[in-house]
């Protein structure tokens, strides 16, 4: 090579590892914690980029942090300054596509946990998330979808999370009960098929009366039905200012669930209450909250965002401090709610068998109707 060009060209790469060299210092103040080897070795090569070898006097034994570090510097013995410059711009950079790997979120496909059809599970930053996953439907809830829910909550109340959350897929939250359940009767008959959903229903609210850790219910959409009921077992309920609160039980020939029938008086009063679950009501996202259904609205616009930053707060508190404020809130009526839940289920399972019911579902399944 040209003697010239060389000189040019080891100048122009001093130049950029100067300038390598101070975007690296101001990187390493974004990165996580890198661990205190780590930490030591960037201390070191700093030192020996901008003040050569080891020049000061050993610290004493008990001084183990500045021994630490001088002892760092001083392996470095005579490496040049510009190598060793050098060295820091490689480890920092290293470093900073090992961290913005980490960072980064994985599509929810690869995060998904299987053996769901109905349902998307998944679990990062201590919290586990069960979506509705029927969106074309309005996430109505077929009974594949009750049995889904109920298998991910048992697994969300075992895993390491610290909070669960039920939310939905699409432009709803659920549109409650999937109205084809009443169609597919066993040869047994329909009395059967009434028997067997009262005990599906009530294993179902069992699982959100007996669910241990605080659980979020993060209500996207409309909400009718069966998932406005059981609201009242969550610990806290974000809404977005889309959501609205329906429980048609009275034009459905039906009967309230969820123990709603105890829950709802005692959080809105008897009279609020009654004109939601006897005469249909529907409440907007702001009335919910006014009437204490909801812990807070969030303008739909900003929803998501809001909510899962304030849920990954939530979620780094103390898991077994959270776990046992829930047991002492709860745990007192849990023997009660389980009483209104079976008592529930039994009158549906009536309702169910009722002409007003089956009038109403068959209005809905032929296109006659709709709430
Ligand atoms: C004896 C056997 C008993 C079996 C019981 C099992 C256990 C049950 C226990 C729990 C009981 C719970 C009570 C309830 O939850 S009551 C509430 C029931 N829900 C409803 O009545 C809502 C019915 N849906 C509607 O009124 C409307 O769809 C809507 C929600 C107001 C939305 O209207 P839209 O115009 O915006 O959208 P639409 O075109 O109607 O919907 C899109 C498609 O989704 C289908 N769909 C929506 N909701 C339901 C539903 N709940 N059940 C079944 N299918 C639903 C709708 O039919 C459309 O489908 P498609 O595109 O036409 O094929």
């Amino acid at each position: 090579m040209v003697p010239a060009l060389q000189l040019h060209m080891s100048k122009t790469a001093m130049r950029a590892s100067q300038k390598d060299f101070e975007s690296a210092l101001s990187q390493v103040k974004r990165l996580k914690d890198p661990g205190n080897e780590v930490k030591l070795k960037l201390y070191a090569l700093y030192k020996q980029a901008t003040e050569g070898p080891c020049n000061t006097p050993k610290p004493g034994v008990f001084d183990l942090i500045n021994k630490a570090k001088w002892d760092a510097w001083n392996a470095l013995g005579s490496l040049p300054k510009e190598t060793a410059r050098q060295n820091y711009v490689d480890l920092v950079s290293g470093l900073s596509s090992s961290s913005d790997s980490s960072s980064q979120v994985k599509p929810e496909a690869d995060r998904k946990q299987p053996g769901y059809e109905t349902l998307v599970v998944t679990s990062e930053d201590s919290i586990t998330k069960i979506m509705m996953n029927r969106p074309a439907k309005k996430n109505a809830i077929t009974i594949q979808m009750y049995n889904e829910i109920m298998l991910a909550l048992k697994a969300a109340s075992k895993d390491d999370s610290a909070i669960t959350v039920l939310t939905g897929n699409g432009d709803y939250y659920s549109s409650g009960n999937d109205l084809s359940n009443f169609t597919d009767i066993p040869p047994e008959g329909i009395e059967e098929k009434a028997k067997s959903s009262a005990i599906l229903l009530r294993d179902f609210v069992d699982c959100f009366i007996d669910f241990p850790k605080p659980l979020i219910a993060v209500v996207n959409g409309p909400a009718v039905g069966i998932s406005v009921t059981i609201l009242g077992l969550f610990d806290t309920v974000y809404a977005s200012s889309r959501a609205t609160f329906h429980t048609p039980f009275s034009h459905l020939g039906q009967s309230p669930e969820g123990c709603s029938s105890y829950t709802f008086p005692k959080i809105m009063g008897p009279a609020k209450a009654a004109e939601m679950l006897i005469f249909g009501k529907k409440l907007t996202a702001a009335e919910a909250c006014a009437q204490g259904l909801v812990t807070e609205v969030f303008p739909d616009s900003t929803f998501q965002k809001e909510v899962w930053t304030r849920l990954k707060a939530y979620s780094k508190l103390p898991p077994n401090a959270m776990r046992i404020s829930k047991q002492v809130i709860r745990n007192r009526e849990k023997e009660k709610l389980r009483a209104i839940n079976a008592e529930e289920s039994r009158a549906l399972q009536e309702r169910w068998l009722s002409d007003e019911c089956t009038n109403a579902v068959m209005n809905f399944l032929t296109r006659k109707a709709k709430l």
